[in-house]
C-alpha cells in the first residue's frame, strides 16, 4: 500500500485564491493590505524564502515592503527598523526573517514588534495568548507552521479527535506551539512531545497515529519505525548536497496512510498561513 499525499502545494494554492478574494474586498472598502519583511545578512536560503513571500503577496494582491539590511547591522539599527514598521500605516503585518546573525538577540527583536502586526505569530504576547487559549477565531495571529499543519490535515478531511500525535522537536516555531493547537477542543488530539532527551523514541513512534517530524535531522524517521497506517507530516528542512531533505525517509510512504511530501507539503502551507495572518490583521483593522 502506498500512502495518499497531503498535497501542500495544491492546498496552499486554493487558500491563496480565497485570500485574494478577501484582499479584493478589503481594497474595495478602501483598506490596503501590506506585508513587510526584514532580512539581515546574505544567507542565500533566507533570501530565497523572503523572495518567495513577496511573490506570494503579488499573487494575492497584498502590497509588500522589503527591508534588506547588511550582516553587520547592529541590534539598535534593527530595532529602529522594527519601530519604523510598527508605525508605518501601509504595513499591516511583517516578519523578521530568522535566524538572525549571532550578535543580535532574537528575543529582544521579537518583543519589540507590535503584536498586532506579528505575521509569524511568534511574538511572546501571541504565543502567550495561544497558551491561555484566548485565540478565538481571529483574536490574534497564530504561528504559521503549526497552523499550516493543522489546516493541511483539516483540508484533507482528516479528523484528529482522539488520535495520538507524536511531535518530534521542541523548537519555538513548530514543536512547542503545535501541541497547543492540536489539543484545543475543536481538534481534540492527544499529544506527546519528543526531543533529543527522549529515551524511548522507538516505542513512542510505534504507537503514534500521527507523526509530526520537526527535528531538522535528515531522514530520522524510517519506514519500519512508524505504525502501519500512520499519518506523517514531514516538517524538517535540511539541505543535503544542495537539495531540500526532510526528516522522513521517503520509504515511509509504503507504511503510512497519508504523508506530506517535502518539498511540496508543509512548506507551502507555512507561506499560505503567513498571508492568512496578514489578511486577518487587515480585516481586524477594518472593523
Ligand atoms: N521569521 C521567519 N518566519 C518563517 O516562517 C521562517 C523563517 N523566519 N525562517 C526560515 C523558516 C523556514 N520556512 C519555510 C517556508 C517555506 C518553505 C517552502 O515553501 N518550501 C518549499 C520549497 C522548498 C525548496 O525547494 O527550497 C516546499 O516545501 O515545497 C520552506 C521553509 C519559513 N521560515
Amino acid at each position: 500500500m502506498s500512502a495518499r499525499i497531503l498535497d501542500g502545494k495544491a492546498t496552499a494554492a486554493a487558500i491563496k485564491q480565497e485570500l485574494a478574494e478577501r484582499v479584493a474586498k478589503l481594497k474595495a472598502a478602501g483598506h490596503t493590505t501590506g506585508l513587510g519583511t526584514i532580512l539581515v545578512g546574505n544567507d542565500p536560503g533566507s533570501a530565497w524564502y523572503v523572495g518567495g513571500k513577496h511573490k506570494d503577496c503579488a499573487e494575492v494582491g497584498i502590497e509588500s515592503i522589503r527591508v534588506d539590511l547588511p550582516e553587520e547591522t547592529t541590534q539598535d539599527e534593527l530595532l529602529a527598523k522594527v519601530r519604523e514598521l510598527n508605525e508605518n500605516p501601509d504595513c499591516t503585518g511583517y516578519i523578521v526573517q530568522l535566524p538572525l546573525p549571532k550578535h543580535i538577540d532574537t528575543d529582544v527583536i521579537l518583543e519589540a514588534m507590535d503584536p498586532a502586526k506579528d505575521a509569524d505569530g511568534l511574538h511572546p504576547m501571541n504565543l502567550g495568548r495561544l497558551v491561555a487559549n484566548v485565540n478565538r477565531p481571529m483574536a490574534s495571529p497564530l504561528p504559521c507552521t503549526p497552523l499550516g499543519c493543522v489546516e493541511l490535515l483539516a483540508r484533507h478531511d482528516i479528523d484528529l479527535n482522539g488520535k495520538h500525535v507524536l511531535v518530534l522537536g521542541r523548537g519555538v516555531t513548530i514543536g512547542r506551539p503545535v501541541g497547543l493547537l492540536l489539543t484545543r477542543r475543536d481538534v481534540n488530539a492527544t499529544v506527546t512531545l519528543a526531543h533529543t532527551g527522549t529515551t524511548n523514541l522507538p516505542e513512542l513512534l510505534a504507537q503514534a497515529d500521527v507523526v509530526i517530524a520537526a527535528a531538522g535531522v535528515p531522514h530520522i524517521i524510517k519506514a519500519d519505525a512508524i505504525k502501519e497506517g500512520a499519518i506523517v507530516l514531514d516538517v524538517g528542512v535540511s539541505r543535503v548536497d544542495g537539495k531540500v531533505t526532510g526528516d522522513v525517509d521517503p520509504a515511509a510512504a509504503e507504511v503510512a496512510s497519508w504523508i506530506s511530501p517535502n518539498p511540496g507539503g508543509v512548506g507551502p502551507m507555512t507561506r499560505a498561513m503567513l498571508l492568512n495572518n496578514v489578511v486577518e490583521a487587515a480585516e481586524r483593522n477594518a472593523k
